[in-house]
C-alpha cells in the first residue's frame, strides 16, 4: 500500500484508553501504534497524557525526566526515560514520524513540571519537544473547574518538524512538508496555530494532542478544530484519549481531522479507536488558489496600536 504517494501523506490518530498503571497505559498505545502502522500511516498521533491520568494530582508521581531535540541520535535512557524509550522504539522500528501525545515531564534543570509531547522520526531521533504554552485554568459553573497551573509550569515557544526524505527508503513526496504541533488548550488560541502557519514555520499540518472534557468537548472541540483549519487553510488533526467513564476527568473523545476547506475528513466516537486520513497537499493549493486570503491579509489596518495612534491624530 503505498502509503506517502504523490503529494499525499497517511496519517492516523490513536484514541488510546488511559491506564493508571503506566506500563500497562505505554503498552496499550504501543498496540495502537501498530495498528495504525498495518493501517499505513506514516505520521502517527498519540492523545494527551496517554501515560497518565489527566489529574493534577497525578502529574508530580508520573513526571519523568525527557531527553531534548539534537541530544538522542543515540537510544533514550530508559532509566531515565521509559516513555520516551518506548517512543524512539516505536519510530524507529516501523520507520514512522511518532507525534508521541503529551506525557508529564520534570525538567532536570529545574525540577519543575510540564505538559510535554515529544515527536520521534523514522530514524528515531528526536525531532521535537513541545510543552504546552497555554496551561488550562478555567471555571466553568456547573461545568468544569480544572488548574494545571496549580502543578504545571507553562512552555514558552512554538514548536514544529518538518518531514525528510526517504521513509521506508522510498522517496518521500513530503519531505520538507512542516508540522506544528500544540497541546490541548493551545488549541483555542488563534494567534499561536496562525503563528505556526506562517513563517519561519509554515507549516501545513497542525497536530494537537489533546482531552476536552464532557463540558468543553460538546461545546468546542469540533468547532475548535474545524476554525484553526479553516482560518490558517491547514489540515489539523486532534488526538484525545477514549472516554473513560471512571476516571476524574471524562475526555470527550471524538478525535478528528479537518482540511484546509475546514471540513471533517475523519473522525470517531468516543470509544477507543483509529482515525487514518491521507493528507492531500494538492487539495490544500486548490483551497489557498481558490481563495487567496493567505495573500489578501491587510496586517497595517489590523496593528490596532498603529490605528489607534493615527485616528487620535486626525
Ligand atoms: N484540557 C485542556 O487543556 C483544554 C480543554 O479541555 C478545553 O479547552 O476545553
Amino acid at each position: 500500500m503505498s502509503t506517502s504517494a504523490g503529494n499525499s501523506l497517511r496519517i492516523a490518530l490513536c484514541q488510546v484508553r488511559v491506564d493508571p498503571d503506566k506500563r500497562v497505559a505505554l503498552a496499550n498505545a504501543q498496540h495502537w501504534v501498530e495498528r495504525a502502522v498495518q493501517e499505513g500511516a506514516k505520521l502517527v498521533v498519540l492523545p494527551e497524557c496517554f501515560n497518565c491520568p489527566y489529574d493534577t494530582s497525578c502529574f508530580p508521581k508520573y513526571a519523568e525526566p525527557l531527553p531534548r531535540p539534537g541530544t538522542t541520535a543515540a537510544p533514550c535512557d530508559t532509566s531515565v526515560s521509559e516513555t520516551a524509550g518506548v517512543l524512539q522504539k516505536l519510530a524507529r522500528a516501523h520507520g514512522i514520524y511518532l507525534v508521541g501525545g503529551s506525557v508529564p515531564e520534570r525538567s532536570p534543570d529545574d525540577q519543575r513540571i510540564y505538559n510535554t509531547s515529544l515527536t520521534f522520526g523514522p530514524g528515531g531521533e528526536l525531532l521535537a519537544r513541545h510543552r504546552k504554552v497555554h496551561l488550562f485554568d478555567v471555571d466553568v459553573p456547573g461545568g468544569i473547574r480544572f488548574r494545571e497551573s496549580d502543578v504545571l509550569s507553562a512552555g514558552d515557544s512554538l514548536t514544529s518538524f518538518a518531514l525528510r526524505d526517504g521513509i521506508d527508503s522510498e522517496p518521500n513526496a513530503n519531505a520538507g512538508l512542516r508540522v506544528g504541533v500544540g497541546i490541548c488548550y493551545d488549541i483555542r488560541f488563534p494567534e499561536m496555530a496562525t503563528a505556526m502557519a506562517r513563517e519561519p514555520h509554515n507549516a501545513k499540518l497542525l497536530i494537537y494532542p489533546g482531552a476536552f472534557n464532557m463540558t468543553t468537548g460538546p461545546a468546542h472541540w469540533e468547532l475548535l478544530i474545524r476554525a484553526r483549519a479553516l482560518d490558517n487553510q491547514v489540515f489539523v488533526g486532534a488526538c484525545s484519549p477514549a472516554r473513560d467513564l471512571s476516571a476524574t476527568y471524562t475526555a470527550y473523545g471524538h478525535s478528528m481531522i479537518a482540511s484546509p476547506w475546514g471540513e471533517v475528513i475523519a473522525r470517531t466516537d468516543e470509544r477507543e479507536s483509529l482515525v487514518v486520513a491521507d493528507i492531500d497537499l494538492n487539495r490544500l493549493e486548490q483551497v489557498r488558489n481558490a481563495i487567496p486570503v493567505r495573500k489578501q491579509r491587510r496586517p497595517e489596518v489590523y496593528n490596532t496600536a498603529q490605528k489607534a495612534a493615527e485616528n487620535t491624530a486626525t
